[in-house]
């Protein structure tokens, strides 16, 4: 008998066990698009559509009928977070209540790249960061910069390149323009550099392939427990090896590039760039706070690489993700092309006659204006926002206003490539590319601040917003009324996870001559 029960009992209790377990795997709480199931939660779900998570999190959110869900992961995991594209939450959580909501001691690990720069710290740090940011970019000198850059990499860069692939007929990857377009420009805004990224050759450039390999190693950080990224950091083994040489070659450009500017500016060469705003001004800082020279922060080589890096990672993809999205709806809706080229032909005849030279070049001040143009603009960032997620940390319990409620710890995705796409929301037309809801009666702007969320809301807006118009701009004027871009068929576009929104395989295209 004693032998019986010694077999017996632990048979038992193990076949229980792998009924219990059987039972959570197949037992689920489904609705069309995520399933709960006993003991794994939804991590299946997250797991399977992981690849494209932005466009995944638009199906639940309209297969449950609501805009918040929740994800859990698998039992005692530890894993739960909120995702919401509900616009009173994002509206509460990034400005409202923005204290209770930081980035978290968990995305600045993930993030530890950026070291200190403004993209990554909380709290003191970031108005330190935010503070010196906004001073380089509000200054009239950053303003007219900017739009002298915009100008000239279009005219000496972009126009000449697409003639020639215009006479060629060749089919080039417009994402990959973008990219150049976008790196060249905020290495010229950011270290007063002419980077020459954006030329006929197409040549390499082991910063801007360094940077791009960054933000995809720290992508792939999301979707692997921290230990184990960790362990393969610690060995310099596998993408985290790779992400280490990344970092080494950004590092020697990048103070590289400060020291040049520090012997620059102390030999009375000024030029104006984000560079040489955060020098001086951190020079007039370390004087004030000389005295309480142990708390203040320094100011040396390496918080302007990180705050450097920061702008550069914030700039760069966002601003071709936007590009690319935009000439892509473009090329697809003829009637709003008709109507931007129309606004153009106006502005155009207006300054020169009806003769036009081609290509033609837009002057940054003018176009800066256009009504139509700056809708359609809107209107493609409010479809595809080059961020498509944001995530937030909660410090303190609250009720959110859809009545969700968020605990301590507890992290938030806010999910803005959805926000656009909710009929309860932007109406039952959501789902177009219609740049008319951005006109009033009058012919105005309409702005629609507490819905539209591609720059972020409240205290941590994006700086590089008039900075973003002011060259997606430029590059939209010069593009569309020089030039018809052709989409080949047969690609299936669609976004692909990542930091910034880009198109999976990015967009294959024929430049023609437009004549207007
Ligand atoms: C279409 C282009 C752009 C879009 C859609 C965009 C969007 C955003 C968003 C959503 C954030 C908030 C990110 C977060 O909190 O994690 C952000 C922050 C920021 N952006 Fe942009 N951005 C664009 C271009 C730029 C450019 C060209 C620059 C300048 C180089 C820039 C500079 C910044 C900075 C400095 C922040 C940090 C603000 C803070 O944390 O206080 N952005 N941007």
């Amino acid at each position: 008998m004693d032998n019986l029960s010694n077999s017996f009992i632990p048979s038992i209790f193990i076949l229980f066990l792998i009924c219990f377990l059987s039972i959570g795997l197949f037992l689920k709480k489904t609705s069309k698009a995520i399933d709960y199931r006993l003991f794994l939660g939804s991590l299946p779900s997250l797991v399977r559509n992981s690849n494209h998570l932005p466009v995944w999190y638009t199906e639940v959110f309209c297969s449950l009928g609501k805009g918040s869900f929740f994800i859990d992961g698998p039992i005692f995991s530890n894993l739960k977070y909120l995702v919401t594209c509900n616009d009173k939450n994002i509206e509460y959580i990034l400005k409202s209540d923005f204290n209770n909501f930081p980035k978290g001691p968990k995305f600045k690990q993930i993030f530890d790249p950026l070291g200190d720069g403004i993209f990554n710290v909380d709290s003191d740090a970031w108005k330190l960061q935010r503070r010196m940011a906004h001073t380089a970019f509000i200054s009239g000198e950053f303003k007219v910069l900017l739009s002298n850059i915009s100008g000239s990499v279009v005219k000496d860069q972009l126009l000449p390149f697409l003639v020639h692939v215009a006479e060629a007929g060749s089919v080039i990857d417009l994402q990959e323009l973008c990219s150049r377009f976008a790196f060249d420009v905020n290495m010229k805004a950011i270290f007063g550099i002419h980077a020459n990224y954006l030329s006929i050759e197409l040549p390499s450039n082991d910063l801007a392939e360094a940077v791009a390999f960054i933000q995809e190693a720290i992508l792939h950080r999301f979707t692997m427990p921290m230990s184990f990224w960790k362990l393969m950091r610690l060995f310099g083994i596998g993408r985290e090896g790779e992400a280490l040489k990344a970092l080494k070659i950004i590092n020697a450009h990048f103070y590289e590039y400060i020291s040049q500017k520090r012997i620059n500016l102390s030999n009375g060469v000024k030029t104006f760039d984000l560079l040489s705003s955060y020098i001086e001004s951190s020079s007039t800082q370390e004087h004030k706070t000389t005295t309480t020279a142990s708390s203040s922060p320094k100011y040396d080589d390496k918080f302007l690489r990180d705050s450097m890096l920061s702008l550069v990672i914030a700039g760069k993809n966002a601003l071709a993700s936007g590009l690319n999205w935009f000439l892509w709806l473009v090329s697809k809706t003829q009637i709003v092309e008709k109507k931007i080229l129309e606004e153009l032909k106006v502005l155009m005849s207006s300054k020169t006659g009806m003769l036009f030279e081609w290509p033609c070049v837009f002057d940054s001040n003018d176009i800066n204006g256009l009504v139509y143009l700056h809708a359609a603009l809107c209107e493609s960032l409010r479809l595809y926002p080059p961020i498509p997620t944001n995530s937030k940390t909660v410090l303190n319990e609250v009720v959110l206003p859809d009545g969700s409620l968020v605990k301590p710890g507890m992290k938030i995705s806010l999910a803005f490539y959805s926000v656009a796409r909710m009929p309860w929301i932007w109406g039952e037309d959501c789902l177009e590319f219609r740049p008319e809801r951005w006109i009033d009666d009058d012919g105005k702007l309409k702005r629609y601040d507490s819905k539209f969320f591609p720059f972020n809301l409240g205290p941590r807006t994006c700086l590089g917003k008039d900075m973003s118009f002011t060259h997606l701009k430029a590059v939209a004027a010069a593009v569309l009324f020089n030039f018809q871009v052709q989409v080949l068929e047969g690609q299936n576009v669609r976004p692909r996870a990542s930091i910034t929104l880009l198109m999976e395989k990015g967009l294959e295209v024929k430049i023609q001559k437009r004549v207007i």
